[in-house]
């Protein structure tokens, strides 16, 4: 299914009834800047909100950034009208909150393709990406993962759930490993990115450290955020150790090395190297490259 795999460590909230935040969110270096309409606008600023992104993303060079909207949820007055400005003006991606279902995503791609239609953007061009805040999300992770040839990935939104589950956010996390691995496993089984949910609590630097090392760990491609200065501690947590690059580019090498001579296994210091430590390689130069740890050649760069 996967549409092509880019690089999606951080997923940057930026609230869309906020000008000066809206209008600098390119600054920051996001993977992708996430414009929300939905639970950081207040009822009364909706129409306003979406005004002031849609004028945005039709003024605003944001870089390289991929661009994201969280738009509001199928049961608001509101989602509608969001869909329709947002495809209008080219976002990349919309992110449906609060999502239970695969008809869920399955009605949001109607509307989509029906906005598409209306405003002359090429079918299918317009990405889609699931919010899972809920029990009911969880349990049906999987068939929300498949549920639409336009989907990018799923994230855990980890505020709603834990109120849902009548628990809430602990230092540890143990209270979100289910629906971590849950979602990272359906995200995977589909071929989608699979994103971890905010850190609140701006001043506690150490338990967002921890957090995203876990999360890393499990293997989630990234994190939604709420603030520029978790950015660079996330790129931190991802980006390779030098020693990492060196075997990566070794692999690298002997692997082409070895299909000229019409072989896919070899042997590199007594270790094999075939298909999955290639492609693991292969991500590692990705993400050397996107913190600029290596050369055009993949060479790392002594700093
Ligand atoms: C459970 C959920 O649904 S979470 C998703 C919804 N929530 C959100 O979208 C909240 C997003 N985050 C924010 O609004 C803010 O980061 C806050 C309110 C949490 C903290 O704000 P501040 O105390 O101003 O943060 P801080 O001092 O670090 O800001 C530094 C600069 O970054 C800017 N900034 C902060 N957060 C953001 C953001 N999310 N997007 C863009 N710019 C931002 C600030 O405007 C400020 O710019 P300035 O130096 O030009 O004045
Ligand atoms: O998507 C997120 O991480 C933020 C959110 O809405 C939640 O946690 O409920
Ligand atoms: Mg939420």
């Amino acid at each position: 299914m996967a549409i092509e795999e880019k690089l999606r460590r951080t997923m940057m909230f930026v609230p869309g009834n906020n000008p000066a935040m809206v209008k600098d969110a390119g600054i920051f270096g996001a993977d992708s800047i996430m414009f929300d309409l939905e639970d950081a606008v207040s009822l009364s600023e909706k129409d306003a909100a979406r005004y002031l992104v849609y004028e945005a993303l039709k003024t605003v060079d944001y870089g390289r950034s991929e661009l994201v909207v969280r738009i509001n949820g199928l049961d608001t007055p509101f989602y509608r009208n969001d869909i329709k400005a947002m495809v209008k003006a080219g976002i990349d991606v919309i992110r449906l909150p609060k999502v239970e279902t695969a008809d869920m995503i399955r009605d949001l791609e109607g509307l989509v393709a029906e906005a598409e239609i209306e405003f002359g953007r090429e079918i299918g061009t317009t990405h889609l990406m699931a919010a899972i805040e809920s029990a009911r999300g969880v349990v049906n992770a999987n068939e929300i993962a498949r549920s639409s040839e336009r989907m990018i990935g799923i994230a855990l939104s980890a505020e709603d759930y834990t109120t849902d589950m009548k628990t809430h956010r602990y230092p540890d996390g143990q209270e979100l490993l289910y629906a971590r691995n849950v979602i990272l496993h359906a995200a995977r089984a589909a071929g989608i990115a699979a994103f971890d949910t905010v850190f609140t609590d701006l001043n506690d630097e150490a338990g967002f450290k921890r957090e995203t090392e876990l999360i890393h760990q499990l293997g989630f491609d990234g994190k939604s955020l709420i603030n520029p200065r978790q950015i660079d501690m996330v790129n931190q947590v991802y980006q390779p150790l030098k020693k990492e690059i060196i075997v990566a580019q070794n692999v690298i090498a002997a692997i082409e090395n070895a299909k000229q001579k019409g072989s896919g296994v070899i042997s590199m210091n007594g270790q094999m190297v075939d298909r999955p430590v290639v492609l693991r390689a292969e991500r590692v130069m990705r993400l050397a490259k996107a913190n600029n740890l290596v050369d055009e050649e993949g060479n790392y760069i002594e700093k």
